[in-house]
């Protein structure tokens, strides 16, 4: 018991526990996947921080090597949600004090490399944005998947305006209908209880639906190729990214967006008498502080979750 007047609530766990990991097919191709992962349990510990007694501690060594050992139980390449999922489950069925684990991982984006047009067997290069998931599992059997994508480095040169924003003493931004449009989206969205109810038949679902949301999510900033799509504000693009992916794919029960919005500033050099550099919306002054930091969430109200 903690003392009389306090609350006192607890979790320990392991973080940024580093594995790659290569899978080897018989015909010589390989696939490989390189995971940050972070682990943090939920059980009752008290006494280790009250009474010194460490009795009903796992070891946050333990919790790395038991990523090390389940990576190596893994026999096909499987997606961060699914070995997230997998680990949970290890942490709260094997430890009976264990009654939830909450695990992070961030897949490194490498990707098969393509020589001469053709695939490589075991060549990869880095790619950017990188895949992300929250997993929760209860002992009790509640399972709870958010997947992500972070540092989503998108940029669009024209069809882009902000107009109509509050004016005052301290305003100076000029309203335009002609400006670039460059932001880092971290976007995560959560499965619905449905969905989850209903995974394990499908396998490298999680990849699968993270291709589709990513691909929603590029589509609706961008627009066609020809022409493209007006954006009115990082506001309203954002909304209308997060709604795409609500409207197109079922399973998603909601979805958080961020999405600063990264200035590039006319480059306008001149004097009284000698213009240098005249604006004509192509010098440019690119920054990356201050930014504008925009965020949203949108939920169905229907879903269980
Ligand atoms: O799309 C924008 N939203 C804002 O809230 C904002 N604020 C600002 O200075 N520029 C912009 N652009």
């Amino acid at each position: 018991m903690a003392a009389d007047g306090v609350k006192f609530e607890q979790r320990h766990g392991k973080s940024r526990v580093r594995v790659g990991r290569v899978w080897r097919e018989p015909s010589g191709r390989h696939h490989f996947v390189e995971w940050n992962v972070s682990i943090s349990l939920l059980s009752d510990c008290l006494p280790a921080y009250t009474r010194a007694d460490n009795s009903d501690i796992v070891a946050t060594d333990t919790m790395k090597n038991t990523v090390y050992v389940k990576a190596k139980e893994c026999r096909q390449q499987l997606s961060v949600e699914d070995f997230a999922i997998l680990l949970g489950k290890h942490f709260t069925s094997f430890y009976p004090q264990v009654s939830a684990a909450i695990i992070n991982i961030i897949e490194k984006p490498w990707e098969r490399i393509n020589i001469d047009g053709q695939p490589h067997d075991h060549g990869f290069k880095l790619g950017s944005e990188k895949h992300t998931t929250e997993v929760v599992v209860k002992k009790s059997g509640g399972l709870q998947v958010i997947s992500g994508i972070e540092g989503l480095a998108v940029l669009k040169t024209t069809q882009s305006g902000f107009e109509g924003f509050v004016r005052d003493k301290y305003t100076i931004l000029p309203e335009t209908r002609e400006r670039m449009f460059a932001t880092e989206v971290t976007a995560s969205w959560k499965y619905s209880y449905e969905t989850l109810a209903s995974i394990p038949a499908k396998q490298l679902y999680f990849m699968e639906k993270y291709m589709d949301v990513k691909k929603i999510l590029i589509e609706t900033f961008f627009g066609p190729s020809k022409g493209g799509v007006y954006s009115p504000s990082v506001q309203s693009t954002l909304y209308d990214m997060a709604n795409a992916v609500i409207a197109r794919v079922p399973d998603v029960s909601s979805i958080q967006l961020k999405m600063p919005n990264i200035h590039f500033l006319p480059v306008n050099l001149s004097s009284k008498d000698n213009p240098i550099v005249k604006f004509e919306d192509d010098v440019f002054l690119p920054t990356d502080e201050p930014h504008g930091s925009i965020q949203a969430s949108l939920s169905r109200l229907h879903s269980k979750m």
